[in-house]
């Protein structure tokens, strides 16, 4: 009999931190319980982002809590390094990746063919069913496909920037792209590189990615929200704020709106 989908280590891939070291449930501890920073970090950013939320679109939300679900399903991917946990993980980044560029890529940077953002949101809810279908054939790949997609959100970035001289913009830009680099050279290495990392029993490269990529996303979903504010509702007049140092610029972006529309 074939194993079962739910089976532990049924996942083609397994990564660099051994397995079952610190519990006889938890197969990888750190990579298990670094993702708590999606669950910490989900609701802070719905917190902090509701007045942008209500003016804008309650969708901004979604975007949120679908990411404190990928925190979920990656700690269950990590805990039983299952085939269904490796899924659950990788087809939930897709989502919360397909509903961010629905309700922030830039308006400007339609193709042609697309008529307005609905349109834009159906053309992406259909590639992402697609996708969802294809990463059953060969699960190896997705999780190299879905970095892949940094590319192309990387080349966005690079045009919005091109046409912006505000210099917090700037500094949240670069700021994102340094953290991206960061979180993706731990992920490639703890992939690539693992028998020296054995060999000096430093095993957490994977924990750090998962750390770096959830204060990437929210520095780069920041940098779209701005953008998508400066062109849908300037009338707000959007401003980018620090939590918890406001004034000194530390600590975590978020998009706040000086002119609320009270819509909730
Ligand atoms: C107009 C563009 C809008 C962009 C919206 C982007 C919204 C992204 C939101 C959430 C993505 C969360 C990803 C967290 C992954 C955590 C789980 C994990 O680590 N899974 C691994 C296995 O445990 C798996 O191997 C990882 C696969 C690759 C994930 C790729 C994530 C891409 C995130 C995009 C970041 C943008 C960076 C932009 C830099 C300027
Ligand atoms: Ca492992
Ligand atoms: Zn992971």
């Amino acid at each position: 009999m074939p194993p079962s989908i739910f089976a532990r280590q049924s996942s083609e891939i397994d990564w660099c931190e051994g397995n079952y070291l610190h519990s006889e449930y938890v197969a990888e501890y750190y990579n298990t319980v670094s993702n708590v920073v999606f669950l910490l970090v989900g609701p802070l950013m719905m917190y902090l982002l509701h007045p942008y939320a209500c003016t804008r679109s309650l969708a901004v939300h979604l975007v949120w809590l679908m990411f404190i679900a990928v925190g979920l399903f990656s700690m269950y991917y990590h805990m039983t390094l299952s085939y269904m946990g490796q899924l659950l993980d990788e087809i939930s980044i897709l989502w919360v990746i397909a509903v961010g560029y629905s309700i922030w890529f830039p308006r400007p940077c339609f193709p042609d063919f697309i008529k307005n953002r609905s349109h834009f949101g159906t053309v992406i809810f259909t590639l992402a069913a697609i996708s969802t279908m294809l990463s059953f054939v060969k699960p190896v790949v997705n999780a190299y496909a879905l970095n892949c997609i940094t590319f192309h959100i990387l080349y966005i970035v690079v045009k919005e920037i091109r046409k912006c001289s505000n210099h917090r913009i700037l500094h949240l830009a670069f700021v994102s792209v340094c953290l991206w680099i960061v979180a993706i050279s731990c992920w490639l290495s703890d992939r690539l590189f693992c028998s020296f990392w054995r060999r000096i029993n430093f095993c957490y490269l994977h924990s750090i990615w998962h750390v770096f990529i959830c204060i990437t996303v929210v520095y780069s979903n920041t940098l779209f929200a701005y953008f998508d504010a400066m062109y849908e509702i300037p009338e707000s007049q959007p401003q980018v704020q620090y939590w918890p140092l406001k004034s000194l610029q530390v600590g975590l972006p978020y998009l706040s709106i000086t002119k609320h529309r009270k819509n909730c």
